[in-house]
Parts: structure tokens; C-alpha cells; sequence
């Protein structure tokens, strides 16, 4: 018989419902608790805040045989469940540092409904934590169920899984991990996390399972790498740039080398998005500040070059729309059109520009922050909807143009279209014949 158990996700965004739908793909019986009502109603009534290739496919045959649910009301959510995701907003604050407020938040709701005897499931229960978070964090949510008296016989193992998961492949990458790590040093619980994510894997790939505070650091380290390798490009860019050679020709020679490789080497005007940029600030010694020096897209001198190369007054234009970072992508409710204190300047996520990609789920991140090519793939990627003003508008702005290039050739999975080496070349890159590089 197929395995089964209950699943609670809490925090319906993109990693808690990309998570959600793939557990229930999986048999599994999965409620994912929010509390954002608007989103809440939206999925319950079939509709998908956000677009993922064959996430609506799931989500839909989820729902129809009764394993997707969704709810506000977090006693109702993690009643039966067995493992409780979270899938919470980490955002970093002043310092660059993650914010635990809503990890931290939900932790001490979830232990007050451990505390209150009202709850019927099981008594063994494991807390995941999903969002990326600095290193120590399980302690510190463990303290939290630590600091109330449990209601008689309940064990609560608090183990670290961080996600992977890029957006734009979301599900497969979901769905078919490079690995699973699981962080926890709780016989139990690490059967248990192991038995839920056994069949993600069964083409081969590892589930590492380790202590919690090494998991959380494998996050960390994993996206300060992958930052780095884009920051070094950039800076091999520019050496390009001054020397006359061609970056495209130089990314090849290099990837050939298989210690390598060809992933994440496109250079761009800078890396964008929320979530690399954790990965450079979030990780210290102390998992607190401690930065890397890698390269943002805000402000950095590749950026700033290649505007004032830009034709007219575009270079000023894109540079004063600065990439947002995770803060300004806001948390819970969707930000209101004119409001722009949180987004750097950048246009609200109800402006018509900003319909792409909050159709992503992005809900802030628009009009030209430069980052994430695969927004101009095309309308045709948005079900039902329209990605023209997103487009014009990046492309208008903003100064890398896109090759829809995969860099690891066909039939593998870095499927998203990266940016190329921008202004130098007025012909784009295209894919060749083979799906390379064409050159
Ligand atoms: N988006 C991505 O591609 C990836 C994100 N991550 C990490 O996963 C975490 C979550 O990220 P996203 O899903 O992108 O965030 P998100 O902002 O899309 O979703 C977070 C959701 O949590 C909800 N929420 C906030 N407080 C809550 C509470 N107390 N109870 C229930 N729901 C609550 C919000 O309303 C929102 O729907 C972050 O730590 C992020 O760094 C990790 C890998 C990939
Ligand atoms: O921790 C996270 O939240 C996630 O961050 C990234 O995922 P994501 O931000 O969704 O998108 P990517 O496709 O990785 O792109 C990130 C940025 O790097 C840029 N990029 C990427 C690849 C490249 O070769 N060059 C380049 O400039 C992209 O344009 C974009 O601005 C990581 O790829 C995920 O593994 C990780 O889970």
C-alpha cells in the first residue's frame, strides 16, 4: 500500500504551496495553512496565485481527489499532521541578517496549540523548518516549544530541510531534487523525513541527512556559491569588455572544464531576486550578518558602467530602479498600487507592468528589476495572461538582453533563459541547433 500521512504546510507562498501540491502529487493528505485570507479563498476556490510549469497540473488532480486543502485557521491545519512545514518569509532586516519574526511567530502559535490539549492527531509531531534561516535557528525554535509546558506525552523534534527550489522550475526541481537534505539528529525523525521524501529520489540522488546546524548552513553555503560563480562572471565580463574578447566564447571554454561546469555562469548586470543575496548576507560565523563579498545587482560598478553606456537616458532609468530584495517583496497582503515605499522606487505590484511577474507570485518585483530573464520568455508562459507591459518595460529599461540559452544543454534541467553579456553585441545569442550554445 501506498505510504501516507498528514501533512501541515504553513506559509502558502511559493516553497510552501510548490511543497504542498508536490507532497499531495505524492499521496500525501496536505493542508496548507495561510494567513493572507484573500490567498487562502483564491486556492480553495481552484485558482493559483502563481505560475509554475505543471503546477496547476497537480494541484488541480490534488484537489479533485481530496489531498489539497487550504486554510486560515492553523488548529484545523496542523490538527492531524504528522510533519508541519514552514514555509515562512525570512526577509532580511536592516543588518542584511534574516528576520525569524514570522518563523518564530508561528513556532509559538503552533506550541501554544501543542500546549492546549485541544488538538486530537498524533502526539509525535516533527516541526520543519523550510525558510532559509541562519544557522541556529532550530535551537531557537526549539526553545520556543521548550518554554511551554506540552500537553502530557508530546514529542516535538524540530528538524531543518531547506528547499532548493528555483522559480520558473519550481516543481521539477521540487519534484526531482538534486538532493534532499534533512538536518536533524533524531532517529525518528529522520525515518520519518526520510520515508516522505524517498520517492522525490528514486532516480538515485541523495537524501543527506545531517545534523540541523550543518542543513542550515548547507543553504547558505549553496547560494553563496552560486552568487559568487555569477559575480565572478560579471567581473570576467568586464575584463572582457576592456580586453575585446567575448564572454560568451570564454563562459564555453571554461564550463568544458568539468570541475566546472556550465551552470550559473551567465553574466549579467548583476544577479537579482530576494533570495541569492540571503545567501551572501544571511550566513556568519555566527549565522548573523556575516557578509560574503559577492556581487548585488544594486550598485555595482558593472551595473553602473554599463548604464552610462546605455543609449539616452536608460542607463539612469535602470539604475534608479534598483533590484528589490526580498523586504521589498512584502509579506502577506499584496502591496497597494501607489504605495512604493516599500519597493525602492519600483512600481507596486498592481501596476500593469508589474503583471508578470506577480503572476509568479512576485508580487512586488516589477517593472525592470533586471533580474530573471525567464520573465520575458513570453505571454505564452502566463496562463491567461498578458506579460506585454512586463516585457516592453523590461526590455525598454533595462540593459542585458536575454539569449534563451541552456546552459546545460538538451534535455537537462537548467531550463530557464539567462542573461547574456549585454551592450558589446548587438546579436543575440541563440541556442544552436543542439540546444547549446550555438557558438
Ligand atoms: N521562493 C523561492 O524560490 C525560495 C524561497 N526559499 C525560502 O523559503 C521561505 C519562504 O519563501 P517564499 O515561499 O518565497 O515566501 P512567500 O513570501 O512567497 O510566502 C510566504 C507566505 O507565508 C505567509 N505567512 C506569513 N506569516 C504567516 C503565519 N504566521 N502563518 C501562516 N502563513 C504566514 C504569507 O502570507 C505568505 O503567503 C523563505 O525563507 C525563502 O528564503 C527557499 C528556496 C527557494
Ligand atoms: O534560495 C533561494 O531562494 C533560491 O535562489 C536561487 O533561485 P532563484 O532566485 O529562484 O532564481 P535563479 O534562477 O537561481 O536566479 C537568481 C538570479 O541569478 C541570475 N543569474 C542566474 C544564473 C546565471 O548564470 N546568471 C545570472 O545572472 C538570475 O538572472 C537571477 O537574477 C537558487 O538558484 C535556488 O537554488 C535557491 O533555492
Amino acid at each position: 500500500m501506498q505510504f501516507s500521512m498528514e501533512i501541515a504546510v504553513i506559509g502558502t507562498g511559493y516553497v510552501g504551496l510548490v511543497s504542498g501540491t508536490c507532497f499531495a502529487e505524492m499521496g500525501h493528505d496536505v493542508t496548507c495553512v495561510d494567513i493572507d485570507e484573500e490567498k487562502v479563498a483564491q486556492l480553495s476556490s481552484g485558482e493559483l496565485p502563481i505560475y509554475e510549469p505543471d503546477l496547476e497540473k497537480y494541484f488541480e488532480r490534488a484537489r479533485s481527489e481530496g489531498r489539497l486543502h487550504f486554510t486560515t485557521d492553523l488548529a484545523e491545519g496542523i490538527d492531524g499532521a504528522k510533519v508541519i512545514f514552514f514555509a515562512l518569509p525570512t526577509p532580511p532586516g536592516e543588518d542584511g541578517s534574516a528576520d525569524l519574526t514570522y518563523v518564530k511567530q508561528a513556532a509559538g502559535d503552533v506550541a501554544d496549540l501543542f500546549a492546549s490539549g485541544t488538538l486530537q492527531g498524533p502526539k509525535q509531531r516533527i516541526v520543519v523548518n523550510k525558510s532559509t534561516v541562519p544557522v541556529g535557528t532550530g535551537e531557537e525554535v526549539e526553545e520556543v516549544f521548550a518554554e511551554r509546558s506540552l500537553e502530557h506525552g508530546t514529542d516535538v523534534a524540530v528538524v531543518s530541510n531547506p528547499e532548493f527550489l528555483r522559480e520558473g522550475s519550481a516543481v521539477e526541481d521540487f519534484m526531482k531534487p538534486d538532493r534532499v537534505v534533512i538536518g536533524t539528529e533524531i532517529e525518528w525523525a529522520a525515518e520519518e523525513m526520510e520515508r516522505l521524501y524517498e520517492p522525490f529520489v528514486r532516480q538515485g540522488n541523495p537524501i543527506l541527512t545531517v545534523d540541523r546546524r550543518s542543513a542550515e548552513m548547507i543553504k547558505y553555503a549553496a547560494n553563496s556559491l552560486l552568487a559568487t560563480r555569477i559575480s565572478f562572471m560579471n567581473e570576467i565580463a568586464n575584463v572582457c569588455e576592456r580586453v575585446g574578447a567575448n564572454v560568451d566564447k570564454v563562459r564555453l571554454g571554461i564550463s568544458k572544464d568539468h570541475r566546472i561546469g556550465a551552470h550559473f555562469l551567465y553574466a549579467g548586470i548583476g544577479f537579482g531576486g530576494g533570495l541569492l543575496p540571503e545567501g551572501r548576507e544571511g550566513a556568519g560565523p555566527e549565522g548573523r550578518g556575516g557578509r560574503l563579498r559577492a556581487e548585488g545587482a544594486g550598485g555595482h560598478p558593472r551595473r553602473q558602467r554599463l548604464a552610462a553606456a546605455a543609449p539616452g537616458d536608460r542607463g539612469e532609468r535602470a539604475l534608479r530602479r534598483r533590484p528589490l530584495r526580498q523586504e521589498d517583496r512584502g509579506v502577506g497582503p499584496v502591496l497597494q498600487a501607489g504605495d512604493r515605499r516599500h519597493t525602492g522606487g519600483a512600481l507596486p505590484c498592481n501596476h500593469p507592468r508589474a503583471t508578470g511577474r506577480r503572476r509568479r507570485g512576485r508580487r512586488v518585483r516589477s517593472g525592470g528589476d533586471g533580474d530573471h530573464p525567464r520573465d520575458l520568455r513570453g505571454p505564452d508562459r502566463v496562463r491567461g495572461g498578458d506579460v506585454r507591459g512586463a516585457r516592453r518595460g523590461r526590455r525598454a529599461d533595462h540593459l542585458h538582453r536575454v539569449a534563451r540559452v541552456s546552459a546545460a544543454g538538451p534535455g537537462q534541467s537548467e531550463k530557464s533563459s539567462r542573461p547574456a553579456d549585454c551592450l558589446r553585441r548587438a546579436e543575440p545569442v541563440r541556442p544552436g541547433p543542439d540546444g547549446g550554445d550555438g557558438l
